[in-house]
Order: C-alpha cells, then structure tokens, then sequence
C-alpha cells in the first residue's frame, strides 16, 4: 500500500500537467511524442492555439530524418535536403520564405522521376567512360514510354505487381523497348534513380501506386544553408524535453497516460503521435487499450525503405562541373550517383546516396569502410580521385529513431493507408510523413500531417472540453478541469 502511494506521489511530481496548473491556465493539454517535422508542426500549432504542449522527443536533438550537420565548418543535410515543390502552394514555403533561405533548383520538372533536370547529369561506364548526352537523354525517354506502358498494364489488371514484374511484361509485349549493352546500363540507371526516390528497390515497389502521390508545381530545389533553420524557428519557445524516448501510451475517454523509458510518467487530455513508421512497427511503443485492428494493419502494410547519405568532404574540386555524377552497371544495384554539392553551395562537396538492398548492404559496413566503398564508386569515374578529408555517413535504416528513410507503397497493399494511419484513435492523433497521403516520404508531407493532428485535436479536445464529464479529473488527477480559454476567441 505505502509503496503504491509512493509511486502515485511520483506520478504527480513527474506529471507535466498538474491538477494546480491546469486550473492555472485553464488551457488543455496535449504531449507530443517525437519531435520531427511533423510533432513540432503539431506542438507550435497547438501552443499557437493556447494549449499547454510538451514534446517528448528520444534523441538529443529535434528534427528527425531532417539533420543538419556542421562538422565540416558548413551546413550539410545527412537526411532530407530539396523542397519538393518550390511553390507558394508548398506548406513549408512561407516559413522558408521568411526565413530568406536560399534555394538551388535542380529541376523545373514535378515529376517524381527527375529531381534533376537531365542536361545536369554526367554518367559514367564502369571503365570511366563518360556515356554521349545524347545516349542518356534518348534513354529518358525509353525510360518514361516504359513507365507508360506499365501504366497500360496495371491498369488491365486487378492484381497488382512489382515495378519489375511489370518491366518484364513491358518488354515481352514491346521488345523494342529492351535495351542492350550501355543503353541497357544506362536504363538501370534511371531505374536506380527511380529505386532512390522510394528507398526500396523495384522488385518490391506497386506498379498501381507509383504513382500516386501529389507533387507541387515549381520543381525541385535544395536548401543551400541546411533544413536545421527552419525546425529551429518552428520549435522556438516550445517545451521540448529531449532524451525522453516513449515506451508506453495510455488512453481513457478524458486523458492520456504517457510513460518513457526511463519510468517517467506524464498525463494530458491528448496525445499526438508523431514517430516515424518504423518505429511503430517495431511495437517498442505499447498501447493501452491495444491499437484497433485496422490501424495495426495499416502500420504492418505499409513499407518503409532506406535511403543513406554518404558525405565526402574534400580539399579541392576534381570532377566535372555537372550536378550529379552517375556510375552505370548492368543492374540498378551497381549503379550509383553522386550529388554535386560544389554546384549549389560552393563548397567541395559530393553526396554518395545508396537506396533499398544497396543502402542496407552497406549499413553493415563501418563508417570507415562505407565511405571508402563510396570513393571506389567515385574512382570508377575518376580514377585520380582524392581521398576526402572528411566524411559522415547516415543510418537511417538501424537508428533506432526512425528505423527506415521514409514510407512507400508495396506490392499488393492499397494506397489508402496513409489515410488509414492518420485518422486518429480516441484522443490520440497521429502524423508523420507516413500518415500523409498526398505527400508520403516528404518533409513537406510531414509538417502537413502535423497541422491536420493539431486541427483534429484541437476540435476533439474542445469539444470534448464543453461536455460535463470532461469536468471530471483528467487520469484520476483531483481538482475542476475548466473551459480552454481558447473557446471565447472562436
Ligand atoms: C536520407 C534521406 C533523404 C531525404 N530526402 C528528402 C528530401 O530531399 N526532401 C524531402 O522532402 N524529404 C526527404 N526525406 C524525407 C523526410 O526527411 C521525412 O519525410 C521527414 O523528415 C519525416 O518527418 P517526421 O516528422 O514524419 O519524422 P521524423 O523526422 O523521423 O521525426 C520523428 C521523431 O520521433 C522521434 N522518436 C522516435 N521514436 C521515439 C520514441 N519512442 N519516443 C519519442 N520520440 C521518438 C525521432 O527521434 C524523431 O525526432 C529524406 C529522408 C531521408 C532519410
């Protein structure tokens, strides 16, 4: 008994929101959980709107799968990079507007297939030889007919396939898109591309979902100074208690029962949920009462992929003055590209990004080892190539934190499970890149979903405030709960 009553005193203490405070206040409350892109959209919009917020976020740092680093003396994005959509209809543009950060377009194409526009590449054969402009672009076009042809296909069936299985079929019915020798390459290429925007390789990617997602008009730019910026000026002046990882969420009708890893425990009218998928679907989060069927379906159905960055600083430039340096091989897991940083920020930089079997394959290697992998890619090219003075290498895949890159549709599973992951569960509301549906896998995506749970769970939690039981203590705590203040102003 006397030990119950001790850990209900140290209930309390570590609660965020008291009895005192709330009659404080007389605001609701809402935690957090997960301070990306999508939870600090949640956490400002919410604070924003008078609620008491608290962010509990497992790392030492805010942003997520958005990491800036400094090390080299200049920023560098280990995780997202380009605004998708460089438009005033993007959700992102009005703070990155403000902010006056410096955008370089790489491509003026929406497409999902061309981020760069494809005057800017440089490939390369295995023995260094660079392949004819005209080759690569006449290739792009094969590789956009094939795609159409796949279109054709998928639409023919019910069941849905692989983006492989369907190349196949493409080919058996237009053998004249079948390439051989180094336009077969150079196809593997822009396959390899293609396997990069999913983070997962093509044998796993929907031929009836590909396509789905919404993109903005305006192209694709990259952030020059860094993503880190912008969470910084959308986290100002929010609670945001770092190195509090969640293990466990309580819900009951009036309240949320939040507990981390290290035993704390923290109570609110309402949860946002904001982790990556990944992480879901571990199941290192429990849930009380468990998650509804549906929305556990929607976490297993879902794929996640794995796209890496490996970051070679070096003294000089010694490659061509291009944007992107490509390797091709005869199949898209030999393929590789290299992003041009020199171009955008001036500083000599190259980004090597692996993506799907590739990215995972090299995760087991050491940082040493993943980055002298990336040289020998480089050194196909450039066989003078130059150590780099530095490096950092992302593990997206493993970190515990997200554990994968970003979502995608797989064979099979429909593209409304986005949605489904989205809608909230009583009073606990998810976002994340995952739970969008126009814009899967984007930072623009993200911080969308976290204005749609903030809006959710503001009316839940204000409806919910003008009903009598909510009167009632929140999670057992003693004391009269009151109307929001936020009521009188809507
Ligand atoms: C290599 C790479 C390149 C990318 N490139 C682009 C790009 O160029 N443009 C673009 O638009 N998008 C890009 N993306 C995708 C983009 O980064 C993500 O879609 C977006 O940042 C996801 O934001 P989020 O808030 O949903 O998730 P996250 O940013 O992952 O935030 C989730 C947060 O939850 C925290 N967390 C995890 N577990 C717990 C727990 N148990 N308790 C508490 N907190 C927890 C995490 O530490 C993290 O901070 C890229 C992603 C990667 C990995």
């Amino acid at each position: 008994m006397e030990s119950r009553k001790n850990s209900d005193r140290q209930m309390r203490r570590a609660n965020c929101f008291s009895a005192g405070e709330r009659m404080k206040t007389r605001s609701p409350s809402v935690i957090v959980i997960g301070g990306g892109f999508a939870g600090i959209s949640a956490a400002r919009t919410l604070q924003d709107a008078s609620f008491q917020v608290m962010v509990l976020e497992s790392r030492d740092r805010i942003g997520g799968r958005v990491h800036t680093d400094y090390s080299f003396g200049f920023p560098v994005d280990l995780g997202a990079s380009w605004l998708h959509g460089v438009c005033k209809e993007n959700p992102l543009a009005p703070v990155i507007g403000r902010l006056g950060l410096p955008l370089y377009r790489t491509s003026g194409d929406n497409s999902v297939l061309y981020d760069h526009d494809l005057e800017s590449y440089a490939l390369f054969d295995m023995e260094g030889n660079q392949v004819p402009q005209e080759l690569v672009t006449n290739v792009g076009v094969t590789f956009e007919q094939i795609l159409e042809e796949i279109n054709k296909v998928r639409d023919e069936q019910d069941a849905d396939m692989s983006i492989s299985q369907a190349f196949s079929i493409v080919f058996s019915r237009k053998p004249e898109l079948r390439l051989e020798g180094i336009a077969h390459n150079v196809l593997q290429w822009y396959l390899c591309r293609m396997e990069g925007w999913f983070a997962a390789d093509a044998d796993t990617i929907s031929a009836k979902c590909w396509d789905q997602e919404e993109l903005l008009p305006g192209g694709h730019g990259l952030m020059v100074r860094g993503y880190r910026p912008v969470i910084n000026t959308l986290s100002k002046g929010i609670d945001i208690r770092l190195g509090h990882r969640v293990t466990k969420i309580v819900r009951r009708y009036n309240g949320v029962k939040v507990t981390t890893e290290n035993g704390e425990t923290f109570v609110a009218d309402a949860a946002v949920i904001a982790v990556p998928l990944g992480v879901l679907k571990s199941g290192t989060i429990k849930f009380e009462p468990k998650l509804p069927e549906w929305k556990q379906d929607a976490i297993n159905d879902l794929g996640v992929g794995i796209e890496n960055k490996i970051i070679l600083h070096f003294e000089k430039v010694f490659w061509p003055k291009v944007e992107f340096l490509g390797v091709v091989a005869e199949t898209s897991y030999g393929c590789s590209y290299f992003l041009n940083l020199h171009k955008a920020t001036g500083h000599p930089v190259l980004v090597y990004m692996p993506a799907g079997r590739l990215a995972k394959d090299i995760e087991k290697m050491s940082d040493e080892a993943a980055a002298n992998f990336a040289v020998l890619q480089l050194q196909r090219i450039l066989p003078d190539a130059l150590p780099p003075v530095q490096y950092l290498v992302s593990r997206w895949g493993s970190d515990v934190n997200s554990l994968g890159s970003y979502s995608y549709d797989i064979v099979g599973k429909p593209h409304d499970l986005y949605e489904r992951l989205r809608v909230p569960v009583d009073n606990l509301f998810f976002a994340g890149e995952a739970t969008s549906s126009s814009f899967p896998g984007s930072v623009h995506g993200a911080y969308s979903t976290g204005l749609m749970a903030a809006e959710d769970c503001r009316m839940r939690v204000l409806e919910r405030y003008g009903e009598l039981d909510l009167f009632q203590p929140v999670m057992g705590e003693e004391g009269p709960a009151s109307v929001p203040l936020l009521i009188s102003r809507l």
